[in-house]
C-alpha cells in the first residue's frame, strides 16, 4: 500500500490503463474485464484488476492535472513496479480536421510546465510517447471505425485558460487537442524506464465550442480503450 493507493502489490498489474475519471476506470474495467474487482478506493480514485484476453490488467484513475497525474504514476511504478501506462483520457481538439469523438494518439506532449519541470532547469525536455506501443495502437487503431490523429497534444494544468495566445501559437503548430496529464506521464515513465502512451478520445472543440456532456464522457469512449488494450499487449 502507498499513500494514495489502497492496494496490496499483487493487486496491481504490470500494465495499467489510467482515465482521469475514477468512474470512467470502473465503467471500462465493467464493460472491458473479465473478472474486474475493485483492488482500492483510497480518496476515491478507483483502481480494479482484471483480466483482458487472458491478460491481466489495472485500470487505475490518475485524476485531473498532472500533479494529481505524478502522484499516481509515481507510485504505480515505484511501489508497484508498472511496466505499462497508458493514459485513456478526454481531450480538447484544437485543429479543423479533429472531430468529435475522433482519437488522438499523442506521440509528444508539449507543456509549459509539468511537476517534474525542475529536474530539467533551462532544458525543454520533450515527453515523448514509447514506439512500441504508439505504433501498436496506430496499427490496432486502423480496425477501429472512427478518425485517428497521431501527433502532438498540448498538456496544459490550467482548464480554465487565461492564456489564449498559447492555444493560438500550439494550433499554429499543428498541435491536435488539449488535456492536463500525459507530458507528466511521460517524463515519469522516461526517468524509470517503463513505456507509456496516451490515447484520448475528442471530448470537445475549442474551434466550434461542440462538447460532449459529463456522461458520455464517462462511459462511452470504447474505441480508445480497445486500441489502448491492444497495443498493450501487441508482439
Ligand atoms: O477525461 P480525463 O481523462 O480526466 O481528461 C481530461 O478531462 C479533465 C478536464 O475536464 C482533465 O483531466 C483532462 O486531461
Ligand atoms: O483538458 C481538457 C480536456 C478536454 N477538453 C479540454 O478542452 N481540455
Amino acid at each position: 500500500m502507498t499513500i494514495h493507493i489502497g492496494a496490496q502489490k499483487d493487486d496491481i498489474a504490470e500494465v495499467v490503463l489510467m482515465p482521469g475519471d475514477p468512474y470512467r476506470a470502473k465503467w471500462a474495467a465493467e464493460t472491458f474485464l473479465d473478472d474486474a474487482k475493485c483492488v482500492h478506493e483510497v480518496r476515491g480514485m478507483l483502481g480494479f484488476t482484471g483480466t483482458w484476453k487472458g491478460n491481466r490488467v489495472t485500470i487505475q484513475g490518475s485524476g485531473m492535472g498532472m500533479a494529481s497525474m505524478s502522484i499516481y504514476a509515481n507510485e504505480l511504478i515505484r511501489d508497484y513496479d508498472a511496466q505499462t501506462l497508458i493514459r485513456i483520457g478526454s481531450i480538447g481538439g484544437m485543429q479543423e480536421r479533429v472531430k468529435v469523438r475522433d482519437v488522438i494518439l499523442a506521440m509528444t506532449a508539449t507543456t509549459v510546465s509539468t511537476p517534474s519541470s525542475t529536474i530539467f532547469k533551462e532544458l525543454n525536455f520533450a515527453p515523448c510517447a514509447d514506439f512500441g506501443l504508439l505504433s501498436a495502437a496506430a496499427e490496432a487503431a486502423k480496425k477501429v471505425d472512427v478518425g485517428v490523429h497521431v501527433g502532438n497534444i498540448y498538456s496544459s494544468d490550467t482548464f480554465y485558460d487565461e492564456r489564449p495566445d498559447l492555444n493560438k501559437e500550439m494550433q499554429r503548430h499543428g498541435v491536435l487537442g488539449v488535456e492536463m496529464e500525459a507530458a507528466e506521464l511521460y517524463t515519469v515513465a522516461a526517468r524509470h524506464g517503463r513505456r507509456a502512451l496516451g490515447v484520448m478520445t475528442v471530448s470537445d472543440h475549442l474551434l466550434t465550442g461542440e462538447a460532449l456532456p459529463s456522461d458520455q464522457r464517462e462511459t462511452s469512449f470504447g474505441d480508445m480503450i480497445d486500441i489502448a488494450l491492444t497495443a498493450a499487449f501487441a508482439e
